[in-house]
């Protein structure tokens, strides 16, 4: 059994720095995480990569030779690796182990989970290869000081669970830069009730019964439930592995062994 964390969300939302903060958190607590690079178009990185998209299609060839934009050519360096998923893939995860922990850190770009099945066949790869594995869907903090785009985050939140049919976990990414942290936990788990009479209060009055359809929705998908995260806290980074960890079960084999120092996290709340 292996287990994998499928990290997206918005561009820009902290993805890739959610990554190599939670790859050194590992590296200071002893445990073994590997870290993918699935963006075609990322250039820097602050983690070691352990697979490589780029190694596979360039972007820069693909929209020079297709005469494709950005995004067209994203998306055909990501159609190539669905179609690479027998022989590229397959050689590069025959280097892990059994019990190993994979990270893959995703392209930005919503029609990757809206529309198109190419991460939908990428995880059930996984998952006939005995991987474990979860959504770890990010929002930027600066999304709940507006409500209508904190709906508009949980919506696009659905549309990957929807597609993508994984355990989910909600991340409120850079808490860091949230200045006034008093009234996060209206956010973090939220009163339909209140979100909608805010909502209401923003729009038109002929979106009120829209509104309370689209929160009904949201919240009845368990939608609008987020964990926080302050990537300068090395105590949030634990609580946060720690539920995903719940999610994949992970540590529940025997023969999984988390290092003793690991424990000195505790699970004592959020951390921020
Ligand atoms: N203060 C603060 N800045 C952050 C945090 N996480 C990310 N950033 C900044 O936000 C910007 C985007 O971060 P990335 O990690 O590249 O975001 P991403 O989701 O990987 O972006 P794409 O791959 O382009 O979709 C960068 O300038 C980061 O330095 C955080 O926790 N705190
Ligand atoms: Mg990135």
């Amino acid at each position: 059994m292996g287990y994998a964390q499928l990290v997206i969300g918005p561009a820009g939302s902290g993805k890739s720095t959610y990554c190599s903060s939670l790859y050194e958190h590992c590296e200071t607590i002893g445990r073994t995480m590997h870290v993918v690079n699935l963006d075609p178009a990322a250039e820097i990185f602050n983690y070691p990569v352990a697979m490589d998209i780029r190694e596979l299609v360039s972007l820069e060839d693909v929209m020079e030779e297709l005469k494709l934009g950005p995004n067209g050519g994203l998306m055909y360096c990501m159609e190539y690796l669905e179609d690479s998923l027998h022989d590229w893939v397959d050689e590069e995860l025959e280097n892990y182990r059994d019990d190993d922990y994979l990270i893959f850190d995703c392209p930005g770009q919503i029609e990757l989970f809206t529309h198109v099945p190419v991460l939908k066949n990428f995880v059930e790869h996984l998952k006939q290869k005995n991987f474990n594995v979860c959504v770890v869907y990010l929002l930027d903090s600066q999304f709940i000081t507006d409500v209508t785009k904190f709906i508009s985050g949980c919506m696009s939140s659905l549309a990957a669970m929807i597609q993508l049919e994984l355990p989910h976990v909600n991340i409120l990414s850079k808490m860091d830069l949230l200045q006034d942290k008093s009234n996060i936990d209206d956010y973090l788990n939220p009163e339909p009730r209140t979100l909608l009479a805010e909502l209401n209060q923003r729009m038109g009055p002929q979106y009120a019964k829209l509104n309370k359809a689209l929160i009904e929705m949201v919240g009845e998908y368990g939608m609008v439930n987020f964990i926080p995260i302050n990537l300068r806290k090395e105590k949030s980074i634990q609580y946060v592995l720690s539920q995903i960890d719940v999610c994949i079960q992970f540590g529940e084999d025997a023969d999984v062994k988390i290092k003793d120092d690991d424990e000195d996290f505790g699970d004592d709340g959020p951390g921020l």
